[in-house]
């Protein structure tokens, strides 16, 4: 708002300035006066100028200024809302597809905000001012100036409607072409592994093209439109030009009157014309406005309690107490037919050891991101201590539970910042004590910085074990009487694995505790085994029941068997 405003005090200094200019070439030229007799003239027109240098200044800075705010505001927004929807809906997303859009596409869309939306003011208030003022002094041209100004438009408005179906394209090429460069990126390893980069590479190659083509078709008609409109104002001024020359003739206009109508007769189509050169920028904004948009309307499961409302989770202890049950959880993604879990219904008594079985593709990583409420049931509940998901806040829900993943994520920062995440607020002695426990403490040390290494992207690698045992030092400082496992020894040496299961049944004492195994031989000792397959619970009971059961665990268990000797 604030750059047209000061875009449309800039139009009046310019009418001020062509206005002394006219009058001081008159003078001069047709009355022979010499420029001495003006000064006071040529003073008011130095000030113009000046002010409007000044204007030009303060309206760049301010909208860079506020363009940069804008842009950082829609960047937190964006991912506060990404951080909202969680992992279930970056996890169905292309990665590379959201950086583009969180990258690319919100400096698309600075360039529509803050410049193709105040020139669509512009350029209908600037010509309606121009033409206001030279109304009075000769209606003949002005009548030209607004007949000949919407054609402008119009052109544009057709050319447009057909480039902006291709803008709309380039923006889906480029997206595609950044999630399938990632996709490229992370699955290297395999894709060398099968002997598959050349093909890999010709296919990022064939986006690459994809993408040059539909923005060299975008540009050609950028061209086209551009040349028109350059054209077509061209023709514009010349015909004023020539209607004022004709009646300057006839003597019908004095030629202060025709000279300074002449010199703002560009001024009077300059905003159509900034209009057309901002316009490419403009609808690329459109295009990538309309997946931003898409992003953030997808609605978020709601945090639905306020603080006042919170209860407070009760104190779970003694024997036998439940820590977390399950009723009839039954939960289809948005795209499936069958649910990926129905019926579900599993109590985890207070400081056991859950083994969650099962082949792939039969719902442990979907109940384990329900239990986490990554994602909510479409029926069903769960409960922690007694209390239900309605009855406590997002907040308190996951303070209950840690998490150790298969592959854990370090970000890139300091091993103590790493492991800091799972309570920042911790004391050094307690970050300490975590690392011991997690048998983590004795390579930190070693580290060139010890705490204080820099790891992650760029930062120092470290061994698929020690990223494990720093994850385990992040569930020892977070404390959650809940742990969920995705068996963390699984793909691990057995060296690692045997420090780290020293570690986890350390972590795993006085916790409740739910694994998903992975290798069948390392849950005999757990004190109940619940087997899903497709979505549903079909066994549950202790390693020698379900053996004697001789059902889907004795089988699984029998070809896990096989699998190992085999190896
Ligand atoms: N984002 C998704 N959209 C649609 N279907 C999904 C999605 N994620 C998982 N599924 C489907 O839901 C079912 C359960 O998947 P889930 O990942 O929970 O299995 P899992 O037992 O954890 O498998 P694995 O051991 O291989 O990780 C599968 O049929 C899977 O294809």
């Amino acid at each position: 708002m604030l750059t047209v405003l000061i875009s449309l005090f800039g139009t009046v200094i310019t009418i001020v300035q062509m206005t002394l200019l006219s009058h001081i070439v008159n003078q001069v030229f047709l009355l022979r006066q010499n420029l001495a007799q003006n000064w006071r003239f040529l003073l008011f027109l130095l000030a113009a100028i000046l002010v409007q240098v000044g204007l030009v200044w303060i309206r760049e800075v301010s909208a860079q200024r506020g363009a940069m705010r804008a842009k950082a505001e829609l960047r937190e927004k964006l991912f506060a809302h990404l951080f909202a929807l969680g992992p279930a809906y970056t996890r169905d997303e292309r990665t590379g597809e959201l950086v583009t859009t969180a990258s690319e596409g919100i400096e698309r869309l600075d360039a529509y905000l803050s410049r193709y939306l105040p020139q669509m003011y512009l350029s209908v208030l600037v010509p309606l001012l121009i033409a206001c003022y030279v109304f009075p002094l000769d209606w003949g041209s002005a009548l030209i100036l607004l007949i000949t100004c919407p054609i402008i438009p119009l052109l544009m408005i057709l050319v447009g409607s057909y480039a902006e179906v291709h803008m709309q394209r380039q923006w889906t090429a480029l997206s595609r072409m950044g999630a399938q460069f990632l996709d490229a990126v992370q699955g290297l390893p395999t894709l060398k592994l099968f002997g598959r980069s050349a093909a890999e590479q010709e296919r990022v190659e064939r986006a690459s093209n994809g993408v040059r083509d539909k923005t060299l078709k975008v540009l050609r008609l950028a061209f086209l439109s551009g040349g028109v409109l350059e054209f077509l104002t061209t023709v514009a001024i010349g015909l004023v030009a020539v209607t004022l020359g004709i009646r300057l003739l006839d003597g019908g206009i004095s030629f202060q009157n025709a000279f300074l109508i002449l010199l703002l007769a560009p001024e009077f189509y300059r905003p159509l014309r900034d209009l057309g050169v901002h316009r490419h920028a403009g609808m690329e904004g459109k295009a990538a406005a309309i997946r931003l948009q898409e992003i953030l309307r997808t609605p978020v499961a709601r945090d639905e309690l306020s603080k006042s409302e919170e209860q407070p989770v009760p104190e779970g202890g003694g024997a036998g107490k439940i820590a977390l049950t399950c009723h009839n959880l039954t939960y289809t993604y948005p795209q499936a037919e069958q649910p990926a879990l129905s019926d579900v219904s599993l109590t985890l008594p207070m400081h056991t050891c859950t083994a969650l079985v099962g082949q792939s593709g039969a719902g442990k990583s979907t109940l384990v991101n329900l239990l986490l409420r990554f994602q909510e049931p479409q029926e069903g509940n769960i409960l922690i201590n007694g209390r239900a998901r309605s009855e406590l806040s997002l907040e308190q829900w996951r303070e209950q539970i840690a998490l150790v993943p298969q592959r854990p994520h370090l970000f890139y920062g300091t091993v103590r910042d790493n492991i800091l995440l799972a309570r920042p607020a911790a004391r050094a002695l307690e970050l300490q004590m975590a690392a011991e426990l997690a048998g983590a403490a004795e390579f930190i040390v070693q580290l060139p910085q010890g705490y204080d290494t820099m790891i992650g992207e760029q930062g120092a690698r470290l061994s698929a074990g020690q990223i494990q045992r720093l994850a385990l030092a992040r569930a020892f400082l977070k404390d959650a009487p809940l742990l969920i496992l995705d068996e963390p020894t699984s793909h691990l040496d057995i060296h690692s694995e045997a420090l780290i299961r020293q570690a986890l049944q350390r972590l795993m004492q006085q916790r409740t505790v739910l694994v998903i195994a992975h290798r069948l031989n390392t849950i005999a000792h757990a004190d109940q085994i619940a087997v899903l397959a497709t979505g549903k619970l079909v066994e549950l009971g202790q390693h020698a029941d379900l053996l004697q059961q001789s059902g889907l665990y004795a089988r699984l268990l029998h070809a896990h068997e096989e699998e190992v000797v085999a190896l």
